[in-house]
């Protein structure tokens, strides 16, 4: 597994003139929960879709000494960057070992995809395990509670042995179990990965940030451990009448 970090130099993204990211820096290291939080509009998803090339972004976002800004999609995908949506974009109407199967498949060769189809792959086993999911193998992903998708997306990002997972909001809509299933599974996968969560809830921020970053109309307005964060003026001033949980607790 890789010991490379995620180091992202002065971003920027403008859309027809609208600076969304206006030169964010930041890293992420494997063995870290990495959080970015800040308001509704404030460029996280943003600085996700330049980070794997979903829109053009200029400055710097490597991945080790590999630049990832103006590569390709895939090949972003092929560096091992994985990331997850707002809404879960699993297939319904296949089953979670299918769904894993297709995941799996991407980058496997066709020897591989035969030796496969004698046996659940190890790193299927590996990922139906470490995200809980072993019980759902031939459930149709479709008929999963909401949490249970999303952890299935996670885990076609480690069956891809994705080395970076950047994760969209992936506690939105979840019970409070799920939440603490999901901060456990994010502790575990974090180990050896690189993890950047873009996240509202405060609470779970709370509870599972190694560092965060706050960002507010596309610029880094603190970062550092929660505690830091928390105390520092700028952040409560933001927050302050949108999440007020922000200082308590
Ligand atoms: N494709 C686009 N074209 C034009 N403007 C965009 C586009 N995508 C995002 N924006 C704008 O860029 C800004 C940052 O959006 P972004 O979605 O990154 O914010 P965010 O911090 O993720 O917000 P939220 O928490 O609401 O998802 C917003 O003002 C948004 O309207």
């Amino acid at each position: 597994m890789t010991e490379a970090s995620l180091v992202v130099t002065d971003l920027r993204v403008e859309f027809s003139g609208f600076v969304a990211v206006g030169g964010v820096s930041f890293d992420a290291h494997p063995g870290e929960v990495r959080f970015l939080i800040g308001p509704n509009g404030a460029g996280k998803t943003t600085c996700i879709d330049a980070i794997t090339g979903l829109v053009k972004g200029t400055g710097s976002a490597k991945l080790g000494e590999k630049e990832l800004l103006g590569r390709q999609v895939h090949r972003i995908v092929r560096l091992g960057v994985g990331r997850t949506f707002q809404t879960a974009s699993v297939f319904d109407e296949l089953t979670v070992l299918q769904n894993l199967d297709i995941a799996a498949g991407r980058h496997r060769s066709s020897a591989s995809l035969l030796r496969s189809r004698r046996g659940t792959d190890p790193s299927i086993e590996l990922a139906l395990e470490e995200t809980g999911l072993t019980g759902e193998l031939a459930t149709p992903a479709g008929i999963l509670s909401h949490g249970q998708k999303q952890w299935l997306e996670i885990a076609m990002l480690l069956v891809q042995d994705a080395k970076v997972l950047l994760l969209d909001e992936p506690v939105a809509g979840m019970s409070q179990d799920e939440r603490t299933a999901t901060g456990e599974l994010l502790q575990r996968i974090a180990a050896k990965r690189i993890v950047l969560v873009v996240e509202h809830d405060m609470d779970f921020m709370r509870r599972y940030a190694t560092r965060v970053t706050v960002l507010h109309q596309g610029r880094v307005l603190s970062q550092g451990t929660v505690a830091e964060v928390q105390a520092d003026p700028r952040v409560q001033e933001v927050y302050l009448g949108t999440a007020d949980a922000m200082t308590e607790g």
